[in-house]
């Protein structure tokens, strides 16, 4: 066959399959642009740097529920709004559980295991035991809050250290809060000079910047192989972070004594004995490890990075947070969670901050195994499910004046904390954020601790940063800035 032969077989195929495909979908599917034949809707996907905004414009144009057909076969649901949202997440919950196994990229990496990517019994059972064990962390030496305490002084440390100078301070808060996990998992903190701790907070960095459902690649797995492929980047990042991981789980392992439980992965081992062998294994603890790390790590430093602008360009927000510390704490002692109820200010910026940055705007994508009711239409099997969480944290039917940072809207007229139904950073239902409490822990001490030693201020001349969002993979990034860290 010659080469021209090759492509007209290979088009006739797509052709084939693809209106294979189509007579095989359910009818009565949500609305959405019209798809074109082999590439669907994948000129109409977002290109610029907030893909979440993009987006909004098919919410406009179709309402809560919307398809697009990404490359030849993949049907992709966009769900927008607290209504539907809530519907599919909760009282549809068991439907929408489910994470898909069709992305190439997602598939190639996780190979539908750990808790992040994995489904079924065997995610139950590692999501319950992650959850039991993060809850009561007091195995090791140290209690979850005293690492984190630890980690606030020397993190301390490190920006008095800068004196006062302008500074994008964004790295080193991804190694403090890199440390909180690392702490967690392998009991031991990294200098944050260290070369190797660098180099995997920079794959962490290319994990969350660049890994999205709507990458090419996950339609058409061929650009994988292509140089410069975005895809390859992520799995060089996914290589290198698991090389360590598996490192540090063989050294445990060596030194493992079940009369000395020293962190999370020791947990494991020990787990291995007498749990469940197709849950508690090597290759899913090994996942579950990575999951945490990447998690665990982007999103935390990214909402503190977040807190510190809004309070830089919110200066009246700063000094009520301070005035607030100073009167319930004073500056003799550290701040601890025990202030929690006191300091319902700091507990209010810290919800805005989530709110209004939206770390995450798009939640990671979830399936449904089954043809599926939804909202007056079918959602085919095997869909990629995404829900737009921004269209909920910033509706301005939910919330007045959505686009400001305004920390009051957390509280009641007398200072007390008011709950709002629809905050909803950390997603709802059964996939929810498994580490939602280990996040507002580390965010109220990280900020607490460091708000009662220093204040953060735009550099003398420069101008008032820019707080717009860019989101061009998992999470929503603030434009590199520059602070000042100056001592109170
Ligand atoms: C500000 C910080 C954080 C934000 C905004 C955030 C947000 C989210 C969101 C939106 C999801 C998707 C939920 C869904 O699919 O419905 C998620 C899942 C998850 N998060 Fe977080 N997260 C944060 C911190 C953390 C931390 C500190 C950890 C780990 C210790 C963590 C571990 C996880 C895991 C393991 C999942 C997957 C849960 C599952 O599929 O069962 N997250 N997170």
């Amino acid at each position: 066959m010659t080469a021209l032969e090759v492509l007209l077989f290979l088009v006739v195929l797509c052709i084939i399959l693809y209106a294979f495909v189509l007579s095989r979908s359910p009818k009565n599917l949500p609305p959405g642009p019209k798809p074109l034949p082999i590439i669907g809707n994948i000129l109409d996907l977002p290109r610029s740097k907030q893909a979440y905004k993009d987006f909004l414009k098919y919410k406009e144009k179709y309402g809560d529920v919307v398809r697009l057909v990404l490359g030849p076969f993949q049907t992709f649901i966009l769900v927008f709004s607290q209504k539907a949202i809530h519907k599919a997440l909760i009282q549809q919950g068991n439907d929408f559980k489910f994470r898909p196994t069709t992305l190439f990229v997602i598939k190639k990496i996780f190979h539908g295991n750990g808790i992040f990517f994995g489904n079924g019994d065997v995610h139950q059972k590692l999501r319950k035991l992650t959850l039991v064990t993060l809850k009561d962390f007091g195995v090791g030496k140290k209690s979850l809050e005293e690492r984190i305490q630890d980690e606030t002084h020397i993190l301390a440390d490190e920006l008095e250290s800068y004196g006062g100078q302008p500074r994008d301070i964004r790295k080193t808060l991804k190694r403090a809060v890199a440390n909180i996990i690392a702490g967690i998992i392998y009991g031991s903190r990294l200098d944050y000079g260290d070369p190797e701790f660098i180099r995997l907070i920079q794959n962490i960095d290319t994990i969350f910047t660049v890994t999205s459902a709507i990458l090419p690649e996950n339609f058409f797995p061929f650009l994988a192989y292509l140089p410069n492929s975005k895809a390859r980047k992520v799995f060089n990042a996914f290589d290198d972070i698991s090389r360590y991981a598996r490192r540090r789980i063989k050294e445990h392992r060596e030194t493992f004594d079940p009369e000395n439980i020293r962190d999370f992965v020791d947990l494991y081992l020990k787990a291995e004995e007498h749990e469940d062998e197709e849950a508690v294994n090597e290759e899913n603890m090994f996942r579950v490890i990575v999951d945490m790390f990447n998690a665990g790590t982007d999103t935390t430093a990214t909402a503190l990075a977040w807190a510190i602008l809004y309070l830089m360009t919110n200066p009246d927000v700063q000094d009520k947070c301070q005035k607030e510390i100073i009167e319930n704490v004073g500056s003799g002692r550290a701040v601890s969670l025990s202030d929690k109820e006191r300091l319902q200010y700091l507990d209010a910026t810290i919800k805005e901050t989530l709110r209004l940055a939206c770390i995450a705007p798009l939640v990671p994508p979830h399936t449904v195994l089954e043809d599926t009711q939804f909202e007056g239409s079918t959602i085919p099997k095997e869909s990629t499910i995404i829900f737009h969480l921004n269209s909920v944290l910033t509706d301005p039917n939910i919330w007045e004046t959505p686009e400001e940072f305004h920390p009051e809207r957390f509280l009641t007229e007398e200072g007390r904390k008011k709950e709002k139904e629809f905050f909803i950073p950390f997603s709802i239902g059964p996939r929810s954020c498994l580490g939602k409490h280990l996040a507002m822990m580390e965010l109220f001490l990280f900020l607490g601790n460091l708000l009662q030693r220093f204040k953060f201020k735009i550099p003398p001349g420069c101008q008032k940063p820019s707080i717009e969002r860019v989101h061009t993979g998992i999470t929503c990034q603030p434009h590199p800035y520059q602070v000042c860290v100056v001592p109170n």
